[in-house]
């Protein structure tokens, strides 16, 4: 038997990719499996922000697609790329376990701190939820609009002068360069984008024999966090143009989960959060989404 994996050909993506089919591989030395590097609209436009090419699944649609015509067998993507509802046909199997969910700062020699650097420091990141929640916290900094993997990202403190970059944990660990962050930054500061640090295995909806295979990664933990996390994301309908951030902890058989929600233009952002049961926690994140979308919509009456 052999199982064509499909994956975006960035380094992240390769490595995620590889760490999922290392792992299979040892579950599974039966099985044969290949890689398949497949270029997605988002990897095509590399110049323009992402918030202003605006379309859902930017970087899946493609992989979706030979998904579908059964030219590749399971994709690897990273979960907070995925769009809240898939294609007909096809769904999630597994979920492996979480990497670290925090964003961080790779910063300019010498800085170590949110809190060291200078009034006005440039700062760069192309997301508006890490932007307007930077800018909560340090009002004072320049945020620069920055696009590209992470290597590029990091490469431009020194080609543009930044003082820093903002950069989700997960990626730097996964490409073995984490010694290159200097910062984690605060939930409370920052809170991350859903399901940030995960992972997303994509089968065709009635393959029970990939979805077998892909179980024995399964973390349960992470399962719920994913769930409850990416409701709210369906919850709020959010896309990639508003700031949007949710992240749940669970502690014993006690559920947190924290969102946060804004305008285009951050002239509004609303956190709140909400307390229950694991087994609650898709409904807990749609009713926190309602929650947070009431209380936006009292304002603009
Ligand atoms: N926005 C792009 C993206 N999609 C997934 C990751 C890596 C982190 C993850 O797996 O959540 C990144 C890079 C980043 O945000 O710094």
């Amino acid at each position: 038997m052999k199982i064509v994996v499909g994956t975006r050909g960035s380094k992240l993506a390769l490595s995620q990719t590889n760490w999922v089919v290392d792992v299979l591989k040892r579950n599974n030395p039966h099985i044969e499996f290949e890689i398949k590097i497949i270029k997605t609209k988002g990897d095509i436009i590399q110049n323009v922000s992402l918030d202003k090419i605006g379309d859902k699944g930017l970087f899946v649609k493609e992989i979706e697609e030979k998904l579908l015509n059964k030219e590749i067998d399971m994709a690897v993507h990273s979960m907070k790329d995925m769009p809240s509802n898939l294609p007909e046909g096809l769904k999630f199997a597994a979920v492996p376990k979480r990497e670290d969910y925090r964003d961080i700062l790779v910063l300019k020699e010498g800085y170590k701190s949110i809190d060291d650097l200078p009034i006005g420091a440039k700062i760069g990141t192309g997301s508006k939820r890490r932007k307007y929640q930077l800018l909560k916290y340090r009002p004072d900094f320049n945020i620069v609009s920055i696009r590209g993997n992470v290597d590029t990202r990091i490469r431009k403190i020194k080609e543009e002068n930044l003082d820093g970059v903002v950069l989700a944990a997960a990626g730097l660990h996964r490409l073995n360069i984490e010694d290159k962050i200097s910062y984690y930054i605060p939930t409370d500061i920052i809170l991350p984008a859903p399901a940030q640090g995960a992972l997303a295995i994509e089968i065709r909806e009635n393959d029970e024999i990939i979805e077998g295979i892909v179980n024995s990664l399964q973390d349960k933990e992470t399962e719920i966090q994913v769930k409850a996390e990416r409701a709210f994301l369906e919850g709020v309908n959010g896309s990639c143009h508003i700031p949007i951030g949710a992240l749940c902890n669970i502690s014993g058989n006690e559920l947190k989960i924290e969102g946060l929600f804004g305008t285009e233009d951050g002239s509004k952002i609303i956190k709140k959060y909400i307390k229950g049961k694991p087994e609650d926690a898709k409904e807990l994140g749609f009713k926190l989404a309602h929650m947070i979308l009431e209380e936006m919509g009292k304002d603009e009456r």
